[in-house]
């Protein structure tokens, strides 16, 4: 289960969630809706481990978070992994698609080329679009190779930050099935953040619809 509890969060002073609980259990999916501005975003970064909330508390899969960011431990670092609208904003524009979906497995110290093509395959990324750079590709193809990237480490939990929103429907639905079948093999966790309610009616086991100001 990855669990927030209670968690006060902003950026500066104010804040922009005040005692917000979300649970996401192993093998489901979660849907999170809520108009733009209500702080599912900023939920999705306090979960993956990149914001500390004022208060609150995080854990994942019975672990207390305590440290953040760089200074968190590196298994639960990996266990989640974040994936965002816009995947031109998650990218390093000099490397070419292979690169980007190998670089978790370089960081830690683990190339896998073999892992690498199996996700790209996955993914439907065919050989030739993995030498391109990412001004040579599609948001489309470019969102594609994120997720594979996402997949490398095999993260317990994946949160899909408004994953789909710019694509269209037939990416869409391959990108999602795409996590479904990742679930199905390895029983992860999976929150779905979407403005789209028909996309999380269809995805998500259960979904929680926040308003401006979000359930406690
Ligand atoms: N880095 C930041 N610094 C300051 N304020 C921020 C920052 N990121 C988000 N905010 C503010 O926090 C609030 C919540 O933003 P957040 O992105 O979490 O909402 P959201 O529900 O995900 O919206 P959307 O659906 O449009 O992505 C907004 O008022 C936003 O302006």
């Amino acid at each position: 289960m990855l669990r927030a509890r209670d968690i006060t969060v902003g950026y500066g002073r104010r804040p922009v969630l005040t005692g917000v609980s979300l649970e996401v259990p192993a093998g489901r999916t979660v849907g999170l809706g809520g108009p733009s501005g209500c702080g599912k975003s900023t939920l999705a970064r306090v979960l993956s481990l990149m914001l500390r909330p004022a208060s609150g508390e995080v854990s994942i899969d019975g672990a207390v978070v305590s440290r953040w960011r760089q200074r968190a431990p590196r298994s639960l670092r990996t266990s989640v992994a974040l994936l965002y609208q816009q995947p031109r904003t998650a990218v390093d524009p000099r490397m070419t698609l292979r690169e980007i979906i190998a670089e978790p497995l370089v960081a830690a110290g683990r190339p896998a080329p073999a892992m690498v093509a199996a996700l790209a395959g996955e993914v439907g990324l065919t050989g030739d679009l993995l030498t391109r750079r990412p001004h040579e590709v599609s948001d489309g193809q470019l969102q594609r190779a994120c997720l594979a990237r996402a997949l490398t480490l095999e993260p317990r939990y994946l949160i899909c930050d408004e994953m789909t929103t710019m694509l269209d429907a037939s990416t869409q639905a391959h990108l999602v099935a795409v996590v479904l079948a990742y679930q199905a093999r390895t029983g992860a966790g999976v929150l779905a953040i979407s403005h789209d309610q028909v996309l999380l009616d269809r995805w998500a086991d259960s979904t929680v619809s926040w308003t401006a100001q979000p359930a406690h």
